[in-house]
């Protein structure tokens, strides 16, 4: 059971094309929202320069590049990474790949995707895949644990599998949240926030759902509502 407040288990993700887009909805959520997620599209827009602003105005923040190369390249963009003071990085979950982050990301915290959630079976086969995701999932998660990462990226529908696996100190972390009747958009493995926080998840990952709203700030904290609720 996590001990963090409602508010502090959603993280908004900022899927924008520009920073100046990022920042007017930062600006409208306001409170209501105290995490961020930056990935592949703002941060390649000039973004990895908002965590910075965000840290300093007390929010917290995740950057979601899921770094994958040869070991060298990958501990030494961890520690590059690390020395910005924001709070989780992904990586792919490959072994190679987690034990060289681990090695440069000192106090950071480091989420292991384990398989993208806008991904089935059927993606994986044709991905050249031998495990479907539910064992593709686990296998991944123990060699995370086994390489001392601190949490994993996974859909809400193995929480009720991999947190047994796992234990209750791992930081399970799930994108593929929808609000009942939401449009799913490309994501394939989707529970609603009270399905996912009930299941274990520590935090949800949230982006279109919220910054697509008509009202982004009353999208938010109906699903702040609904985890406390959960
Ligand atoms: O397996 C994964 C890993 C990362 N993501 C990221 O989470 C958000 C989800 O956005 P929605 O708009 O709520 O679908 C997005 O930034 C992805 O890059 C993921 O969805 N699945």
């Amino acid at each position: 059971m996590s001990q963090e407040s409602a508010r502090d288990r959603l993280i908004v993700a900022l899927d924008f094309e520009t920073v100046a887009d990022a920042r007017a909805l930062i600006a409208t959520l306001g409170e209501a929202v105290s995490f961020y997620k930056i990935g592949m599209e703002l941060a390649y827009g000039g973004g990895l320069a908002l965590a910075h602003e965000l840290k300093d105005a007390g929010k917290r923040v995740f950057i979601d590049l899921k770094l994958h190369d040869i070991g060298a390249t990958v501990e030494r963009a961890t520690r590059q990474i690390a020395r910005m003071g924001v709070d989780f990085l992904t990586i792919h979950a490959y072994p190679q790949t987690m034990a060289a982050a681990r090695a440069g990301a000192g106090e950071l915290k480091l989420l292991a995707v384990t398989a993208l959630t806008s991904y089935d079976d059927a993606d994986l086969e044709e991905a050249g895949y031998a495990y479907g995701v539910a064992d593709l999932v686990a296998r991944r998660a123990g060699q995370a644990k086994a390489a001392g990462i601190d949490g994993l990226i996974l859909s809400p529908l193995e929480l009720a599998t991999i947190r047994p696996l796992v234990g209750p100190d791992m930081l399970l972390v799930t994108p593929g949240v929808r609000p009942a009747g939401a449009d799913v958009g490309d994501q394939k493995r989707i529970t609603t926030p009270a399905q996912a926080i009930a299941a274990s998840a520590n935090h949800l990952v949230v982006g279109r759902p919220i910054i697509r709203a008509a009202d982004p700030r009353a999208a938010a904290q109906a699903i702040v509502a609904e985890i406390e609720g959960a």
